[in-house]
Parts: C-alpha cells; structure tokens; sequence
C-alpha cells in the first residue's frame, strides 16, 4: 500500500540490494518522449495527455507504440511501427542532452561508497541507453550490472517482471531474495512488474495479468515510486512508498546506510 508519509527511521528493510529504472528515474528523459508524441500527434489534431503517457511509460518500445496509436485512434492513418521510425529521428537529437534527475547522483554514489550492490533495469534498448547515458559513463559505471530492454533474458517488457528478475540473478550469489531488494521507479508498469518480480515467473503470468493490490499484496519486494506530479495518484497504489524526488528518500527508512552527516 502507497505511503507518502514521512519515512520513519528503520520501519522497513533491511535492504541490501538496490535496482533503479533508468528513463524517468536516473534520467530526465520522459520529457522528450512526451514532446515528441505530442508533435506527433498535433498532426492529427489530438491532444497527448496523461492518461494515455501513463499506459506506455516504462514499457518496450513497440509495445508503448502499438498503445499509443491504438488508444490515438490514427492505426489506420500510422502504423505503430512507422510511428516508431518518425519518433527515432527526433529522440536520436535529444536523447544525447539527457541530465539526471534530482538526487540520482548523490544517491547512486553513496550506496556504491557504502558497498551496497546496485543495478539498472530499462526497458530502454542498448543503442538508445548509448544515446541517453553519453554524458553519465562514469556514475553508471557505479552500477553493478545494467539490463536493458534488449537483453535476451527480458522476453517480456515491463509490467512483466523479465528485467527485474534478470537483474536480481546477476548479483553476485544471485539470485538475490526478493525481500532483499529495494526497487526505485517512477512508471506505473515499472512498479507492478518490481512487485511481482520476486515470486511469478512470466508464464505463470501470461499475457492476461493486469495485477490488482490484493494480488500481488503477499509478495513483499519492496518499490519506492518516484512519480511525475502529473501522474495521476490512482497509480501510486501498488507503490511501498512514493516519494516527489530521489533527494526525499531516506536510506534509513530500508536499514541502508545514512547520508553522511544526516541523523537517522
Ligand atoms: O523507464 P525505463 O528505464 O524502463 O525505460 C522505458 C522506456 O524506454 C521509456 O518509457
Ligand atoms: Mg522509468
């Protein structure tokens, strides 16, 4: 259940393992596919919205394609693979200017100072994280290990737990215990799929899997959301603890080591 209170010194954890999403989360660049798909869609005298970012955030390229043109209603007009093509010439400029967002640095530095082993988890493809990460080499070398949409292991995208089990059993004497892991996110398909990731495999899942609260409410990897504000709330539900920025969280909360300097 969503806890946006304040954190409270050692009520969760201990945490030893930390696995970040990457678009939205470590990097500001849900903004460009944003501006993109609203360009995109002037064209056609619609208006992009929230609703419908929330459904394809966080997934695989053509599956967040396939949902934007289907739920557009311009499937006849572009095919999701064409909108792919148009949307590639324009991301390949912006991608390259990506910053990080507020407290991902500091974050990622210290629990690498403090020995605690992180990982990413992307539905982003190896060329595009190339793209995104051009300016950030160094603090993603931090990362223990990086799995990208593409990675043979991740035969489904997110809300499909595939990522975020490939990353737990990259760890150093992975396969790591689900309730070892803390997951940080920001989309809605991101966090379901962190949630489940320690107990389903994908075929027990299937295809027909839209998990509600009660569902998945047993399975007990943890996941901080960091939403976007205009997100709507409904979405924070699946979520242990949402947070407004990475610069909020409190390693304490999950039994990681403090900030230098800050009191637990
Ligand atoms: O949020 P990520 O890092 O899984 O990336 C997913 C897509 O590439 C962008 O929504
Ligand atoms: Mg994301």
């Amino acid at each position: 259940m969503a806890n946006p209170s304040a954190p409270v010194s050692g009520e969760k954890g201990p945490i030893t393992h930390v696995i970040f999403d990457m678009d939205g989360l470590l990097l500001d660049t849900e903004k460009f596919y944003t501006e993109v798909q609203e360009i995109i869609l002037a064209r056609y005298n619609k208006a992009f919205d929230w609703s419908l970012k929330a459904k394809m955030m966080g997934k695989k390229a053509i599956e967040s394609a396939r949902i934007f043109v289907e739920e557009t209603g311009i499937s006849d007009s572009l095919s999701a693979e064409d909108f792919l093509v148009e949307r590639e010439a324009m991301l390949q400029n912006l991608f390259p200017t990506s910053d990080l967002m507020p407290g991902a640095s500091r974050l990622i530095r210290h629990l690498h100072a403090k020995g605690i082993p992180i990982a990413v988890a992307t539905g982003s493809h190896k060329r595009h994280f190339g793209l995104k990460t051009q300016r950030h080499g160094e603090l993603f070398s931090l990362m223990h290990h990086i799995v990208l949409g593409d990675d043979p292991e991740v035969k489904k995208g997110k809300p499909s737990p595939d990522v975020f089990l490939a990353a737990a059993r990259r760890f150093e004497g992975g396969p790591v215990d689900p309730l070892k892991i803390l997951v940080f996110e920001d989309a809605p398909a991101g966090v379901l799929a962190a949630k489940t990731a320690g107990i389903y495999d994908t075929e027990l899942i299937g295809s027909t899997w839209m998990s509600t609260s009660a569902i998945i409410q047993p399975y007990q990897r943890s996941a901080v959301m960091v939403p976007d504000p205009r997100l709507d709330s409904s979405h924070h539900e699946t979520a242990d603890q949402v947070l407004s920025s990475l610069l909020d969280f409190n390693p304490s909360y999950w039994g990681l080591p403090p900030f230098e300097g800050v009191e637990s």
